[in-house]
């Protein structure tokens, strides 16, 4: 379940394109992994609608509340995973096939992307193991990629065709056909894990969003922005990170961990570029919670950091720490070389809530980052959370010894 949203407050009543080379990279010529066999649990993609279907289906739509339509989601990822070997094919197969296709620049290429854009992120793969740390890097760039065409340096001329077509390229991921060096590391990777297709749809569909939409009426518009964007990074990544053995949670309580700290990541961002995001004249706070604080679009526009604003700020981070709450419980269940990224990516964002904080809320002019002395000391932290036990295995533990 999600946590709460967040309680009453007592006050409430008063440079340059430095990733455009990955939007053009040279067709793929070499071999591709074979397309994905149907799996049990794998999801089949609906034929398109007839036109005069639409409306009704949209209306039947927004009449599940989000959490519902994640939720489903998250079961059948989970159940994929759990119903597949942990590795779709034999190691050794999915290697020789990396060998062999000439995969070994792709995957470096992918390598260098990570490195350059996210450098903390990339130094935490390196204790996974090189089948996961490669696949991981893989999935990054396409994601990276996915947010580059409404975010980057050519997203004025992006459109709902453009991305459209990303999306049959996608298909064409899956199907084994990859178009270029980035999409075959991609291809190989889901051919290799059990990821399924529908999370990465589902980021296309946030970036849709990002195309038409500039306001979130409720919570529950903006949890599904959330998931769109950042909670499928969650189900596209544990397939891959794998769970530990010693685990004794079941595989739908790590994927609602990883669809959490998601969740938990993209509320952070937003909280943190609230001024920033105005300026663009967008606003991804849930508009009827600004107008019960008595707050209004003006009040953001303006960049008064006022009473008012801090009591809706303190609710707002308040949700969102309850959501790395969460995130915690999955986290600790990974594999164990898996867990440094995640334990890494889980503190790091989450103090920029206390940054946040220590600005007073004025998330309007002032940046909320992590000084570099504050994230040289959250890295062995979080190695020394990866080393922890699973928490189901230590709370039996301690149910059994007492
Ligand atoms: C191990 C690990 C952390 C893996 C994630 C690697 C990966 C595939 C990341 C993709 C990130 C990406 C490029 C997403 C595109 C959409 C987007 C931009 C989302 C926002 C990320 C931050 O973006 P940005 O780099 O622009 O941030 P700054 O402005 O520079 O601060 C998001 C906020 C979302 C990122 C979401 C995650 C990292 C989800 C992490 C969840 C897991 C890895 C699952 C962990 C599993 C358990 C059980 C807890």
């Amino acid at each position: 379940m999600a946590p709460p949203p967040p309680p009453p407050c007592s006050v409430r009543a008063a440079g340059s394109n430095p990733i455009g080379c990955l939007e053009v990279a040279e067709p793929w010529s070499g071999a591709a992994p074979p397309p994905l066999p149907p799996l049990p649990g794998h999801l089949h993609v609906a034929a398109p609608a007839a036109e005069d279907d639409d409306d009704a289906l949209a209306a039947a739509a927004a009449a599940v509340p989000s959490e519902q339509r994640v939720h489903d989601v998250v079961l059948k990822q989970a159940a994929l995973a759990a119903a597949a070997p942990e590795m779709r094919r034999p190691a050794q197969l999915a290697e020789r096939e990396r060998v062999a296709g000439g995969l070994n620049a792709a995957f470096d290429r992918c390598g260098e992307v990570c490195k350059e854009y996210a450098k903390t992120f990339y130094l935490a793969t390196q204790l996974m193991t090189p089948e996961r740390r490669r696949a991981i890097w893989a999935i990054y760039v396409w994601c990276r990629r996915t947010d580059e065409l409404v975010d980057g340096p050519n997203a004025s001329h992006m459109s709902a065709l453009a991305l459209d077509r990303w999306e049959s390229r996608l298909d064409d991921i899956f199907a084994g056909r990859p178009y270029d060096m980035l999409d075959a590391a991609l291809s190989h990777t889901v051919a290799t894990f059990p990821v399924d297709i529908q999370p990465f749809r589902d980021m296309i569909e946030g970036m849709r969003l990002d195309l038409t939409k500039s306001r979130y009426r409720s919570f529950d518009e903006l949890y599904l922005y959330c998931y769109y964007v950042a909670g499928t990074v969650g189900l596209m990544t544990v397939p891959v990170m794998g769970i530990s053995p010693d685990s004794r949670a079941n595989t739908e309580t790590v994927y609602k961990g990883a669809l959490a700290l998601g969740l938990a990541n993209q509320l952070t961002n937003i909280l943190r570029d609230v001024g920033e995001d105005a300026r663009r004249g967008r606003i991804y706070l849930p508009m009827d919670e600004l107008e019960m604080a008595g707050l209004s679009e003006d009040d953001i526009f303006d960049g008064r950091v006022t009473d008012r604003w801090r009591c809706f700020m303190r609710d707002q981070i308040t949700r969102a720490r309850a959501f790395f709450r969460q995130a915690e419980e999955g986290a600790s269940e990974l594999n164990q070389e898996s867990r440094w990224p995640v334990w890494a990516s889980l503190l790091l964002y989450r103090q920029i809530l206390d940054e946040i904080e220590a600005n007073d809320y004025n998330n309007f002019t002032k940046r909320a980052y992590v000084p570099k002395a504050k994230k040289i000391v959250a890295l062995p932290k979080a190695y020394y959370r990866s080393l922890m036990l699973p928490s189901s295995v230590r709370h039996c533990s301690s149910l059994t010894s007492s």
